[in-house]
């Protein structure tokens, strides 16, 4: 997969494409319902065309909690036999084409089809419609596709994570949900505790609700069993910002500024305001046996 990221004016392609285009945050069944449908296609190259950063994160001008990063994207696009990832720098100009513009865009990268949601909008303020594609290119319409009565989205998985449904958010994304991040300096209380957890920064993903989590962490290029907690430690060291930290379970390295994979299991439990700096080692040490037992370890 060969992957163009640029601003609009400066993407080239001259092979015929067949494409599907949209933000793809989280890219779930949906969004990979529409990839396949892309890859039947036997005439054309496939590609899928998306935006980075997310729309919202410059229209709204603040930022934006996103299930994927651009790197999550390339990475799980990759997984498909797509010939190109078509990523559009998302800026003001970019945000203001028209839909004349747009569709002069699309024809310049040698476009010839799109396959899109029912639901799909395009050019400054959303106005560009189906039919007006319809006059340019071909087009394949696809049905939503539903679980529980519910159309699969972006917004239905950040619900079901915010209620700590993992396993519901896991169905529709065909994975664990994962964050990425490197692992910062916090204020050296939890090794003295026992518990050593390595902080991360969790930039600009979306989080699920606040709480304690049986994890497993890739670091090290190795997997390991953890427990993380999102929240703002209470008991000791109240933070004003929420906080993902993360004890690696048989693990005793220093991983500071270091790249971390942490895919999200099971939600165990909120997070508590313990009376005593004991009576939260005494929850710690309970946590750990529950993930022993959930990680079989
Ligand atoms: C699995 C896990 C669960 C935790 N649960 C709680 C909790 O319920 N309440 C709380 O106040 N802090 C909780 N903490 C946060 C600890 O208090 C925190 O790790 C400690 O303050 C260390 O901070 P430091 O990283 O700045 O050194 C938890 C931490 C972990 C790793
Ligand atoms: N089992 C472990 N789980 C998590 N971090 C560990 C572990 N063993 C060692 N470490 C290291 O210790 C650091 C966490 O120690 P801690 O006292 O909580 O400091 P900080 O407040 O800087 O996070 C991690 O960032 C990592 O470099």
């Amino acid at each position: 997969m060969i992957i163009l990221y640029n601003t609009y004016d400066k993407i080239e392609n001259t092979d015929d494409l067949t494409i599907t285009m949209g933000n793809f945050d989280g890219l779930h069944l949906g969004h990979q319902q529409l990839i396949n449908r892309v890859l039947r296609y036997k005439d054309t190259k496939h590609a899928v065309l998306t935006y980075d950063p997310h729309p919202s994160e410059i229209l709204r001008k603040m930022p934006f909690r996103t299930l994927t990063q651009k790197r999550d994207k390339i990475e799980l696009l990759s997984q498909f036999p797509l010939d190109y990832a078509i990523i559009v720098k998302f800026d003001e100009p970019f945000s203001k084409l028209n839909v004349k513009q747009f569709i002069e865009f699309l024809q310049r990268i040698s476009v010839k089809r799109l396959v899109i949601g029912r639901d799909a909008r395009f050019a400054y303020r959303g106005v560009g419609t189906i039919d007006e594609l319809r006059k340019y290119f071909v087009v394949d319409v696809m049905n939503d596709l539903v679980y529980n009565h519910t159309r699969v989205s972006t917004t239905y998985i950040k619900d079901f994570l915010i209620q700590g449904d993992l396993g519901s958010a896991r169905k529709l994304l065909n994975r664990h949900y994962q964050i990425t991040g490197k692992v910062l300096h916090g204020h050296k209380i939890g090794r003295g505790i026992g518990y050593p957890t390595a902080n991360i920064d969790f930039d600009n993903y979306y989080l699920p609700r606040m709480g304690v989590y049986y994890v497993k962490v890739f670091v090290n290029e190795t997997w390991y069993h953890g427990m993380a907690n999102i929240g703002h430690n209470p008991t000791i060291n109240f933070s004003e910002s929420r906080r993902l930290e993360i004890f690696i379970l048989d693990f005793d390295e220093d991983i500071y500024d270091k790249k971390v994979l942490v895919d999200f299991m099971h939600y165990m439990r909120p997070e508590y305001r313990f009376p005593s700096k004991d009576a939260l080692i005494r929850q710690l040490k309970k946590d750990e046996q529950m993930v022993r037992s959930l990680a079989k370890v």
